[in-house]
């Protein structure tokens, strides 16, 4: 029996041990184990020694196991040679496919601070291949396509399917099999962990891909806004839907100068290369708050499609280097925004005052605390708080390594508080005011607001308490439409612009005016009068209150005849309004002075 026979050889090579599993057999045992008692032998080398002899007991026992059985040494040939044959197909087999792949596949990496990484998460949004699969990821964010499908939803916001993390998912493009890869590189102290797509597939057809990805992210209404992340990296914080520029009341030249400049700027590179002229161009937007100073910045950004990089300078953390990193990392053609660069200026001025006001400093001292305070936006002056300086802003618009191609906007609404360098051309090249409106403008805003265009859709309100709903038809009935027709609405429009004075309201308040009168134009006009007066009390007020605060009143009647309230330092109390309430005629004194009660108790001195 073979079985007996392989039994039998294997007692040979396992002697049986006292007490341990003895094994029968007819077949004299061949010694190869060392035998030899002498324990000079049993040394340090003994387990080398021991192995050598193991190896050599084991092949004896394969020799001796082949000559006498010639069935056992045929399988040990064939099992050896299928195994040896099954490594060879599968190395060359990876080899094969990794050649293939090299050859006829491209893998191609985005990562989440690039712009092109949007796109491509655009487009994949715009795969309908997601929603069919086992798993995918469902998002809001890259919607505003098509705004009648996120009308479906009763959030009113477009979903997106996108593939999952951490998974290659496969789908077809042009009959071909691609593959894609969402990886998240989550990073310790960031709220914005970023990520990397990983696209494999043939050359041609990634061109395609890139190239569509670029066309439908371009042609899509919308525009990325990204914010400056704790890592000198830029992360992608929104998007908004374009604004048209007509939206925004301006008169044509001031905003069609501003866009044909920027048109300008962006086709002519080969220009400033040429006359060595850095090619970066810089706008400063100042003027009174709510005149459209962002809104036009977000116009000509969707008019150019550029996205958006919005950075605050009172970031806390932000240093000069960080800013620099920054302004470097940003892409070309592409808008930097600073919102309100003047107001850590006007910070630094106050605590640079408070600092070298003290009296008993030493000239030492003050050169120090000047040095300190003249610099860095750091009220505080303190020398471990990090912060931006003037010159470190200066050296990242255009030092060195400042980024070419870019747009800047800055916007101020006190221009007088900016550094001559940092407003002079070359930093800042075209600087456009905003004023309060213009009756033009006034009346521009009430055609607009009013002008037959879309209309806004019935909502499906599903309100279940009974307080909302009573309050949702109250509001119904309370704002019926009043359709009127364009000859009409050209008269109100004209009444409309009679009645509000020139460059005394922003435009921002007017529409807030309007705001409360959708659709009702005639509902508008009818309240205008009484609106314009109260706004002019209230403003009157409050310009009041802040000279007084600035020491600057000088105790007689000022300009509008109010007279000075003997209120001790206090320049007004809740019972002074009283006395407005009696130059008021009509009716409506009730409400004036209802609403005056509400603006001191919000607007405490
Ligand atoms: N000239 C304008 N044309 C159209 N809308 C305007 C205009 N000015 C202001 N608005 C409206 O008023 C609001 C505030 O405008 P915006 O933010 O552009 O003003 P701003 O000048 O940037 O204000 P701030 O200086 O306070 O930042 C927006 O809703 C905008 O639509």
């Amino acid at each position: 029996m073979d079985a007996q026979r392989i039994l039998n050889a294997f007692s040979e090579f396992v002697p049986a041990t006292p007490g341990g599993i003895g094994i029968v057999n007819d077949v004299p045992p061949v010694p190869l184990t060392n035998t030899d008692p002498n324990p000079t032998l049993l040394n340090s080398t003994a387990s080398l020694d021991t192995m050598d002899t193991s190896i050599s007991s084991l092949l004896a026992l394969l020799l001796s196991l082949a000559v006498r059985n010639m069935d056992v040494l045929k399988l040990m040939l064939i099992g050896g040679v299928i195994e040896t044959s099954r490594r060879l197909v599968f190395t060359l087999w990876s080899q094969l496919w990794t050649w293939i792949s090299t050859s006829w596949h491209v893998t191609v990496h985005f990562e989440s601070h690039d712009e092109v990484y949007h796109w491509m998460m655009f487009w994949l949004g715009n795969q309908s291949v997601w929603e069919s699969s086992r798993e995918m990821y469902i998002t809001t964010a890259y919607s505003y396509t098509d705004q009648d499908a996120a009308d479906d939803f009763q959030s009113g916001k477009q979903l997106k399917y996108l593939p999952i993390y951490n998974m290659p998912s496969w789908f077809t493009y042009k009959g071909a099999w691609i593959s894609v890869t969402r990886q998240r590189n989550e990073r310790a102290n960031t709220p914005n962990p970023t990520e990397t797509l990983i696209l494999s597939r043939k050359h041609d057809l990634l061109r395609d891909i890139l190239k569509e990805a670029k066309e439908q992210s371009s042609s899509a209404d919308i525009i990325n806004i990204f914010s400056a992340g704790n890592y000198n990296e830029w992360y992608r914080a929104s998007s908004r839907r374009k604004r048209p520029l007509r939206s925004v009341i301006l008169e044509p030249e001031v905003k069609n100068a501003v866009l044909a400049d920027a048109v300008d700027f962006l086709s002519n590179e080969e220009w400033y290369i040429e006359r060595g002229i850095p090619y970066r161009r810089g706008y400063l937007l100042h003027g009174v708050p709510g005149s459209g100073k962002t809104s036009l910045i977000h116009s000509i950004a969707g008019e150019l499609t550029l996205d958006v990089y919005i950075v605050s300078l009172s970031k806390p953390g932000l240093d000069d280097s960080q800013l620099n990193g920054l302004f470097c990392a940003m892409p070309s053609r592409s808008i930097l925004l600073i919102e309100d660069i003047d107001a850590v200026f006007r910070r630094v001025t106050a605590a640079r005052k408070a600092v070298t006001s003290k009296p008993d400093e030493s000239n030492e001292e003050k050169t120090k605390n000047d040095i300190k305070g003249s610099f860095p936006f750091n009220p505080q002056g303190n020398e471990n708080m990090n912060g931006v300086t003037l010159s470190g802003l200066l050296n990242a618009l255009d030092g060195i390594a400042a980024s070419e191609g870019r747009l800047l906007f800055a916007t101020t609404n006190c221009v007088t508080a900016l550094d001559e360098a940092l407003s002079r051309p070359g930093r800042m090249d075209v600087h456009v005011e905003f004023k309060n409106a213009t009756k033009w403008q006034a009346r521009e805003l009430f055609w607009s607001f009013y002008e037959p265009r879309t209309k806004r859709k019935e909502k499906n309100n599903n309100y279940k308490d009974p307080m909302l709903i009573s309050a949702a038809v109250k509001f119904a009935t309370s704002t019926v439409p009043e359709p009127v027709k364009l000859d009409e609405l050209a008269k109100l429009a004209d009444q409309f612009e009679e009645s509000i004075p020139a460059d005394v309201f922003s435009v921002a308040s007017l529409q807030g005016y309007l705001m409360l009168y959708k659709e009702r134009p005639q509902s508008a006009i009818k309240g205008i009068e009484k609106w314009v007066v109260e706004e002019m009390t209230k403003k009157n007020i409050k310009e009041k209150v802040e000279k007084e605060e600035e020491g600057e009143d000088d105790g007689e009647d000022d300009e509008q005849g109010w007279e000075e309230q003997p209120s001790g330092g206090v320049p007004f109390a809740v019972g002074d309004f009283i006395f407005l309430g009696e130059e008021e005629e009509g009716g409506e004194d009730e409400d004036l002075g209802e609403d005056l009660i509400r603006f001191i108790i919000e607007h405490p001195v």
